[in-house]
């Protein structure tokens, strides 16, 4: 693994495909003239609406998203991540996948979301993500590669679940990816701490692309996509609005906070 410099996008998909998937090419470049050579895509960047037209529109949600990641991998030569988009599987349902494709459009890892947002929140909107989607059963992949490191993936209420990270780290993971489309309700006291204390406690950086603002009717997301190192420092926040947290992943900062706060080496339980 060398330094390199990666970038979190933020952005406020739609019920609209094709608007999306512009969107998300416009950002994607961005980055890309910024001097990204890892971009990551928040959790439903290809699609945010109503489940039942999710789940109406999931096998040209599905094929497009795909061949997006392909292409835009294929056309600025980086490594990018779809954080999160539905892959019908039968029965009505749909699977929450992220995917991660490289340079010569070839995939380096596929994961289907294992914790399902099924959560009645205090502020009277109702999430039950289980309705349309079927939960994962694999802990997620971990992506090796040569020049961007060990790259685990995960969805976004994942990062609410900290032995998913433990198996991660304990594999070798040196980069965590959290995706996500966090409620402005949730994210305002829960989103930053959470990131911050996955980082800490696996001593790994953690990439984080969100959505941010209102989508349709009554659904808005926290944004602060974000980039954090292994000691748990914010490295770039994307604050509020549509754009990019940018910043380098460093092999020899990560060496040091592991020397610093041996905490992997010094596991009891697991
Ligand atoms: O709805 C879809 O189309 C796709 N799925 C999502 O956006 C998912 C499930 S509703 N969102 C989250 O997991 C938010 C978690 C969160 O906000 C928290 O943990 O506080």
């Amino acid at each position: 693994m060398k330094s390199y410099l990666a970038a979190a996008v933020q952005m406020t998909s739609k019920p609209d495909l094709e608007e999306n998937l512009a969107t998300a090419s416009d950002l994607v470049e961005l980055a890309v003239r910024r001097g990204a050579a890892f971009v990551t895509l928040p959790e439903n960047f290809s699609f945010l609406g109503q489940e039942t037209e999710k789940v109406k529109q999931a096998s040209e949600i599905a094929h497009k998203s795909e061949k997006f990641l392909k292409t835009m991998a294929q056309r600025y030569q980086i490594t990018i991540v779809g954080g999160g988009f539905p892959i019908p599987v039968g029965d009505g349902k749909v699977s929450n996948t992220a995917l991660m494709i490289g340079k010569n459009g070839e995939e380096l890892a596929r994961y289907e979301k294992v914790h399902l947002f099924d959560v009645n929140l205090p502020d009277g909107n109702t999430y039950q993500e289980s309705e349309t989607v079927k939960a994962g059963v694999s802990l997620p992949p971990i992506s090796i590669s040569p020049e961007l490191g060990k790259i685990g993936l995960s969805v976004c209420y994942d990062v609410r679940f900290p032995e998913l990270y433990r198996q991660l780290s304990k594999q070798g993971a040196e980069v965590l990816l959290i995706p996500a489309a966090f409620t402005a309700y949730t994210g305002k006291d829960h989103w930053q701490v959470l990131l911050k204390a996955r980082a800490i406690e696996n001593t790994a950086y953690v990439i984080a692309p969100a959505q941010t603002g209102n989508h349709y009717a009554r659904r808005t997301s926290h944004g602060h996509a974000m980039i954090i190192d292994p000691w748990g420092l914010i490295l770039s926040d994307a604050g509020e609005d549509p754009g990019l947290a940018l910043a380098e992943i460093n092999p020899s900062r990560l060496e040091q906070v592991r020397r610093q706060m041996p905490v992997l080496n010094h596991r009891v339980f697991g």
